[in-house]
């Protein structure tokens, strides 16, 4: 392993990509909410550097943070003497990756003398754009491919549409990767974007939902972030846009929605990964999904996929009330992740944003529900924290396929439901 470890350091370096040698992902339990507000200062530590995977927000649920090497004795020092336990869940974050970067890398030599694509294997954003064009062109009758309009440095947003026809049907919206360090929900995506392609025609579901409603799927939805992932920061989530008046960089597309803006389940500090932006929509990547979702006009779902915690939540996140269609969403939540868990025993648990995880603001499914449409759903896919979003390539597939049990029993719901 060490061979693999100098061999990774090298390259990451050759690469000028930011190293996490010796940083380690501690899973903390705060007993009381003075904890969580010790543990939340220390997130606006800029030279401390932590970086919350699962934020700190009630008392009793796991957090998860990746610490710096720098700041590790510090950081470990501080809880032990505020009697906060924690537990080591990654033990050297730089390792992963280079295993992550080893198998991508003995994944494209086999796709290049195979000239086949790998569905378990993580892939960079030409490599998916490129796939997502032979599916358009080896299933013209069905697969187009839109652009909703441009990421702030200029990436095309491209949209797979799959239409049997008809005139602005209703239709489903499902985005995955707007986090972009979440890379097991773009490879879901691709996965699942195949599945739809190749069993169109077999499966009678499948083809009885794609009879009646359009499926609008953005696969690359925060194209500037994924592409740092891959080049520099492999931990980055936000978007790449410049803030005003700070050294920061990025806002988090999952905070820049207007409903909730700015509410204190985001952050008004640029340098913090929950940074809700200067104003709603201030994103081009979420004011893109915005006008094309509200000129469509007829969109009955909207579902974005993030991972990492295995639940399935619905609105609100930006307040306790429950949503007026809260029991049917909650009963389809409850069948969804039935479905899920029947293929490889995979345990999610669902309910309201705010009920289920922590208070989120300005989140993409309570715009979409605020505007009309109903079956909102964010699914955080595996797993829960062992790899968090380092999960290895070999739980691609497993993933996708149980997620398309899930995804399968939205739209049959949404088809057999119309509104
Ligand atoms: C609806 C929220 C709680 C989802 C969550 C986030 O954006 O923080 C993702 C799982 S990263
Ligand atoms: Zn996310």
């Amino acid at each position: 392993m060490k061979g693999l470890l100098v061999f990774g350091v090298l390259l990451a370096a050759a690469f000028s990509q930011k190293l996490f040698v010796g940083d380690q992902v501690l899973r903390i339990r705060a007993s009381n909410e003075e904890q969580i507000v010790l543990l939340r200062d220390l997130e606006e530590l800029e030279d401390v550097q932590i970086d919350y995977w699962l934020s700190p927000t009630k008392p009793g649920l796991p957090v998860d943070v990746r610490v710096p090497f720098h700041s590790l004795q510090a950081v470990k020092v501080l809880l032990e003497s505020n009697t906060i336990p924690y537990t080591i869940t990654v033990d050297d974050v730089q390792e992963l990756l280079d295993e992550e970067k080893e198998a991508m890398m003995v994944s494209r030599k086999f796709e290049r003398s195979s000239n086949s694509f790998n569905f378990s294997s993580y892939h960079t954003i030409e490599e998916i754009y490129s796939w997502m064009d032979n599916l358009v062109a080896e299933n013209p009758d069905l697969v187009s491919k839109i652009q909703i309009g441009q990421s702030y440095e200029k990436r095309p947003l491209y949209v797979l549409k799959f239409s049997t026809g008809g005139v602005n049907r209703p239709a489903i919206w499902i985005d995955t990767g707007i986090h972009s360090r979440e890379w097991i929900t773009q490879a879901t995506g691709v996965w699942t974007a195949n599945k739809i392609a190749t069993e169109y025609g077999k499966d009678a579901s499948l083809t009885a939902i794609l009879d009646t409603v359009d499926i609008f799927f953005e696969i690359v939805t925060n194209p500037d972030g994924f592409a740092y992932t891959h080049s520099t920061n492999r931990m980055w989530r936000k978007t790449r846009s410049i803030n005003a008046g700070s050294s920061c960089r990025g806002v988090d597309p999952n905070r820049n929605w207007d409903a909730g803006f700015g509410g204190p389940g985001s952050s008004s500090n640029p340098c913090v990964e929950t940074y809700h932006g200067p104003y709603p929509h201030s994103e081009s990547e979420v004011k893109s999904i915005v006008d094309f979702v509200l000129s469509h006009g007829n969109v009955k779902a909207l579902l974005s996929i993030h991972s990492y915690s295995q639940m399935l939540l619905f609105p609100y996140g930006y307040k306790t009330e429950p949503a007026p269609d809260h029991q049917e969403l909650n009963d389809l939540a409850r069948e969804a992740v039935a479905a899920l868990a029947g293929l490889h025993g995979t345990k999610y648990t669902y309910g309201s944003t705010i009920d289920t995880i922590y208070r989120a603001d300005g989140i993409t499914v309570d715009w979409s529900y605020d505007n009309g449409i109903k079956y909102s759903y964010t699914f955080e896919l595996r797993d829960t924290g062992r790899y968090g979003f380092l999960l290895p390539a070999s739980q691609i597939i497993p993933t996708a396929e149980e997620t398309w049990l899930a995804l399968m029993k939205i739209m049959e719901h949404v088809r057999d439901n119309p509104y």
